[in-house]
């Protein structure tokens, strides 16, 4: 997978280059280019951003040298291109894993209020783009929003992860979150690690570790357990 960033912050993004992501990138796994979105403009105050027509607060990211760099960054091969914002559909699990059958992501990191409209809607003319959120809370840009997309992309591809069984077990990969997890010591400052986990019985570790999951879900995430399709639970995960 070929991953592209544009941003007016390029530093923002140095942890791509870090810990596993960067064992991917040096495997061969993922390229990456990061780029400036300046590098595209042509005054001497490097002006990225203007008014907002209608009025309004704050300034808007200008079309001309996003459509530039997009054309540079893009060239002819062809991508999805991805844009983070506040009023975006919400980035998910699901959303990853199919992200992770691209060949290749590029990310439009704005600032400010956001990137003129006229950038999203030019470029979905000639491909797949997708205007996300990673949460309901409000970033100063798109940034934090990259690197925390790029990760839960790049940690399912392929070699990435060193066990890929753990990716199947992620919270949400069953729509349910992932239960407690434990290690020695058997007992830590009083409190002790479940007799079963320790019993060698691994039908009674995997029902156990159900029952966690869907206990969990249903405390903190309903909204998981309302989702799933009738046939993810039987007569026993009915119980909670
Ligand atoms: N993904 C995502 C996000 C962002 C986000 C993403 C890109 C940009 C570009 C500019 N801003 C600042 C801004 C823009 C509009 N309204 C308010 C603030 C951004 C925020 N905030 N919260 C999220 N979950």
């Amino acid at each position: 997978m070929r991953i592209d960033v544009v941003t007016i912050f390029p530093g923002y993004l140095a942890p791509l280059r870090e810990a596993l992501l960067g064992r991917a990138i040096e495997a061969g796994l993922v390229e990456l280019g990061v780029h400036d979105l300046r590098d595209w403009t042509h005054d001497v105050h490097q002006a990225v951003d203007d008014s907002p027509y209608g009025g309004g607060p704050g300034m808007v990211m200008r079309p001309q040298v996003w459509g530039e760099a997009l054309d540079a960054v893009l060239g002819d091969a062809p991508a999805r291109l991805v844009v983070p914002t506040p009023a975006g559909r919400p980035f998910t699990q699901a959303t990853a894993q199919a992200w992770a059958g691209e060949e290749r992501l590029v990310f439009a990191c704005g600032r400010y209020e956001g990137i003129d409209q006229r950038v999203v809607d030019a470029y979905a003319q000639r491909m797949p783009v997708d205007e996300v959120s990673i949460g309901d809370y409000v970033l100063v840009g798109g940034e934090v929003a990259v690197l925390v997309m790029v990760e839960a992309v790049v940690r399912l591809l392929p070699g990435v992860l060193g066990n890929p069984v753990s990716a199947q077990e992620d919270s949400f990969s069953d729509g349910l979150l992932e239960g407690p997890a434990y290690t020695r010591p058997v007992s830590w400052r009083g409190l002790d690690v479940p007799d079963v986990l320790r019993s060698g019985n691994h039908a009674a570790i995997a029902r156990w570790r159900r029952d966690r999951a869907l206990e969990r879900t249903a405390a903190r995430r309903p909204d998981l357990l309302d989702a799933l399709p009738d046939h993810a639970l039987d007569r026993t995960d009915r119980a909670f």
